[in-house]
């Protein structure tokens, strides 16, 4: 199909799809098709709302107010999820490439998409604890735990707990196969150490590596691309360890010590993950300057 407007849907156009003349308020379009240009897609097409809008299905019945917000809000959560393992897909095989300047491009909208994530939570904090308790009950044993998304960023960002993937009830086949796969595959972490080593450093050991980082931070005019890309990665990092600091407020605001419908513990479980870190040795660097 031509993204070109053709002389048949700009005289003749298609039914229902577009007019002669479109009225955007005080100014009348005439013959342009502005935003039409002929071609068969609409904003409703292309973005595909027909499924995106009745993708919010309530489990409460009658529904409860608040139950459109925690649902939305999840939804939102997943594309942000999927937009942040594309962009960490790339950045990884972009440092494996040796081009750093992508890698870091695109590791720096990564920690932006983080932020909007962080500072969403205070949407749904919104919701009373009251307001939750109408249709909490009916959300068990589904957790946020399930996510398989969110496992396959922590993956991709070098935590790889195989015992996630047995833990988790209720993933699918295609779930738990792309989980599996990135185990195996090669993550953020693997793509810095190979650009560490390709710069001439040496990266065989965690020692080494440290040593390597030493070299790095100390000689930025010679290896300052390199440094950037770590300062990157460390956002990323950041960013995870302020989400998960910040999920775990909204959790005891919401249930306090109550045990979470996932069947962990809750609050504690979520306190538990607190310390972890994607990259320790970048973190370890600063003791060793
Ligand atoms: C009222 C709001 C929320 C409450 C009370 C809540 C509560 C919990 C609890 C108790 C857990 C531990 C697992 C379990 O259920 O036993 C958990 C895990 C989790 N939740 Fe939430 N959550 C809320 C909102 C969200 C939102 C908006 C997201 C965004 C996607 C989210 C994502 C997660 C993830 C990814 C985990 C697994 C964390 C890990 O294993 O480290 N939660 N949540
Ligand atoms: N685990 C939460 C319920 C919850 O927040 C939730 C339930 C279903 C799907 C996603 C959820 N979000 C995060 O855990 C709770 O124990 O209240």
């Amino acid at each position: 199909m031509t993204k070109e407007p053709s002389a048949d849907s700009v005289v003749g156009c298609p039914a229902g799809r577009t007019s002669d003349s479109a009225d955007f308020g005080s100014e009348t379009v005439t013959s342009h098709h502005f935003g039409e240009e002929g071609a068969k897609l609409t904003y409703g097409s292309y973005l595909r709302l027909e499924q995106l809008l009745s993708a919010q299905v309530l489990e409460s019945d009658p529904p409860a107010h608040d139950e459109l917000l925690f649902i939305t809000i999840h939804q939102v959560y997943e594309l942000w999820f999927k937009q942040l393992l594309h962009e960490v897909d790339a950045a990884t095989e972009a440092m494996f490439a040796g081009r750093l300047w992508w890698a870091k491009h695109l590791l720096k909208r990564v920690a932006v998409i983080e932020d909007v994530l962080i500072r969403q939570i205070a949407v749904l904090e919104t919701m009373t604890p009251q307001d939750f308790l109408v249709f909490r009950e009916l959300l068990s044993p589904a957790s946020g735990f399930q996510s398989a998304q969110f496992r396959e960023l922590e993956f991709a960002s070098g935590a790889k707990d195989p015992t996630y993937i047995k833990r988790f009830r209720g993933l699918t086949e295609a779930e738990q196969e792309r989980l599996a796969r990135r185990l195996e595959a090669p993550g953020l972490w693997d793509g810095f150490v190979h650009a560490v080593s390709s710069s001439g450093l040496s990266a065989g050991t965690e020692e080494e590596l440290l040593a390597s980082l030493v070299v790095v931070a100390r000689d930025r005019d010679k290896y300052g691309e390199l440094w950037e890309l770590a300062e990157a990665l460390l956002d990323h990092d950041e960013a995870a360890a302020l989400w998960r600091a910040r999920h775990v407020t909204m959790v005891e605001r919401q249930i306090g010590t109550k045990s979470g419908t996932g069947g962990s513990t809750g609050a504690p479980y979520l306190r538990s993950r607190l310390g972890l870190h994607y990259f320790p040795l970048l973190w370890e660097l600063r003791s060793s300057l």
